[in-house]
């Protein structure tokens, strides 16, 4: 495993997204946060616009699904060709039938985490998800300042998988940034979120790079 960037697209310039992609196709990801205006107070983009992403083919797409009823909606972005599929378990009625579904379409799957959901109820089903994406900010807007106290949950879910003998990416979204990636990696996530760094920074690719040296110089397992 190895230290992956997934910036995200929030907050880019949409009217010249193609270019923005391009702007930072030295990443491992597009991350893409969808929003119904039901399970998060803001609305951005459904499948429409998440297929003509995929469609252009820059970085394969991360999906960050903060839509309610996620058991509906989820496979169809799998089935659209995102890479990797992310619902929010307090939108998920059966995530283990869900998380099935999202595989069976090819895609790899998340199961997201609210800074109050706890970790420990899920821990039996790790095995049934690909990713671990704990929110580190609240859900719905970029450019919030990063939760801290959501480290120890990063380090007890890095636990355990490790307990389980599972190879689990752990991502961690919001207020990632040149001063919060060393605290994140160090506790044991491998995949980092960052919009506002990446897409205010004057070269976004070269703080993409910057992202990726600072998190690998402390990921244990990365
Ligand atoms: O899921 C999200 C918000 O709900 C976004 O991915 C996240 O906030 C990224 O933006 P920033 O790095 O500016 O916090
Ligand atoms: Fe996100």
């Amino acid at each position: 495993m190895s230290v992956t960037i997934s910036p995200s697209i929030l907050n880019c310039d949409i009217l010249d997204l193609r270019g923005e992609l391009e702007k930072i196709s030295n990443a491992d990801f597009a991350h893409v946060d969808v929003m119904d205006n039901h399970f998060v107070p803001n609305l951005t983009w459904g499948l429409p616009v998440v297929e003509q992403i995929v469609a252009a083919n820059i970085l394969p797409v991360d999906a960050h699904l903060m839509i309610a009823d996620a058991d509906r909606w989820a496979p169809a972005y799998a089935e659209a060709g995102c890479a990797s599929v992310t619902f929010h378990v307090e939108a998920a009625a059966a995530p283990i039938r869900l998380a099935r579904e999202i595989r069976n379409q090819g895609a790899r799957v998340g199961m997201a985490l609210k800074p109050t959901t706890s970790i420990e109820p899920f821990e039996e089903i790790l095995d049934e998800v690909d990713m671990i994406l704990i929110m580190t900010v609240e859900p719905g807007f970029g450019g919030q300042p990063f939760l801290s106290s959501m480290l120890p949950k990063i380090r007890r879910t890095r636990e355990a998988a490790k307990r389980r003998g599972i190879d689990l990416a752990i991502q961690v979204d919001g207020g990632v940034s040149q001063q919060t990636i060393e605290q994140c990696a160090d506790a044991g996530a491998d995949v980092f979120v960052a919009g506002s760094a990446v897409f205010k920074a004057e070269d976004a690719a070269a703080e993409v790079e910057t992202l990726r040296t600072l998190a690998a110089s402390v990921c244990e397992h990365c």
